[in-house]
């Protein structure tokens, strides 16, 4: 029985992890991230995390899609670049050669799609982050796909992903029950479980927000942490801290939205992210 409530992250995280950036810098300092998303019928999700991860920073951003939304995104996010995941060889060379790589929004589960997943688990290796999200983990579920990896590995599932990756049904998803399904899946990965009042397993910690709101009960929402997550671990580097942070910061602008918009829309959050991090680094601690 579960009897301690898990630890709230302080919002003192966000000062400690979003620092001013330092004058000699260039865009190579804040990492290269690709996102392999996006499939016929979930253009937006490509969209979203894509956009979300040039928002909160990642210095060069690499977008693996199919080519009929290469337009879609060149005119809503100029800053990141295309190439299709169709093209094998470009897929590899841009998996080897990015810091952080975020699988799995708008993917679908097609076999392209169960291709992409595995060239990724396949490919990685220990100086690199791969975060895994929305249709990834449900190939991962479906396929019985190891997780094999020497890379940094997150999951970022929502409750009905997570039962399918874990055949943990939602009243099941305890603190004890999460731990245990990790060892068998990789005991190195990370899990952020979302929900209201999203979780994080990491080692042997777990820790809980205390942001979010139902206003964010909105599709692409998830797309967009996902985005989030892989610019802050390309710019500030893989640690708990940047972790925590993303996933805090992502609520915490839902919940200043909130407070006038009963809709919290992800693309306003994202268009919110620079001027919040510009505040929180000028921020005396
Ligand atoms: N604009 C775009 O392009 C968008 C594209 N998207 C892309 O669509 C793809 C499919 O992703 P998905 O999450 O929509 O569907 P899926 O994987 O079938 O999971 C849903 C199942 O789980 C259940 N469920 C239980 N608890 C739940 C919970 N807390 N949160 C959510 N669901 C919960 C749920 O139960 P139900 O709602 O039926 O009660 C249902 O049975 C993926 O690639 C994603 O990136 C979306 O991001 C939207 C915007
Ligand atoms: N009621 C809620 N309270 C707090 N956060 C919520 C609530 N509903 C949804 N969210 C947040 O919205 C996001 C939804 O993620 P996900 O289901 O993957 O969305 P999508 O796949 O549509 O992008 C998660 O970060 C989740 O914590
Ligand atoms: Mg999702």
């Amino acid at each position: 029985m579960e009897v301690l409530a898990m630890e709230k992250i302080s919002k003192t995280i966000l000062k400690q992890v979003i620092i001013p950036r330092k004058p000699e810098s260039y865009k190579g300092t804040y990492g290269k991230t690709l996102i392999i998303a996006g499939s016929t019928h979930f253009g937006g999700a490509a969209i979203l995390a894509t956009s979300a991860t040039v928002h909160a920073g990642a210095g060069l951003v690499t977008v693996a899609t199919t080519p009929e939304k290469f337009t879609a995104i060149n005119t809503n996010i100029p800053e990141a670049m295309t190439i299709d995941y169709h093209n094998k060889k470009e897929l590899l060379a841009a998996i080897l050669n990015n810091n952080v790589i975020a699988i799995g929004p708008g993917l679908g589960t097609s076999s392209v799609a169960v291709g992409l997943v595995k060239a990724v688990l396949n490919n990685t290796k220990t100086d690199q982050t791969v975060i895994l999200d929305a249709s990834a983990l449900t190939i991962i579920a479906e396929e019985k796909i190891p997780l094999q990896t020497t890379a940094h590995i997150i999951m970022t599932p929502h409750q009905g992903e997570w039962q399918r990756l874990s055949q943990l049904a939602i009243p099941d998803q305890t603190e004890f029950n999460n731990f245990e399904k990790i060892q068998g899946l990789n005991p190195d990965a990370v899990l952020i479980l979302k929900k209201h009042h999203s979780e994080i397993y990491y080692q042997d910690m777990s820790f809980q927000i205390d942001a979010g709101n139902p206003g964010m009960a909105t599709g692409g929402m998830g797309d967009t942490l996902t985005g989030i997550m892989a610019g802050f671990i390309s710019q500030f580097g893989y640690s708990l801290a940047t972790i925590q942070a993303a996933l805090l910061i992502h609520s915490v602008v839902g919940d200043k939205l909130s407070k006038k918009q009963y809709v919290v829309l992800p693309s306003k959050i994202i268009e919110k992210l620079p001027k919040y991090m510009a505040e929180l680094s000028t921020q005396t601690k």
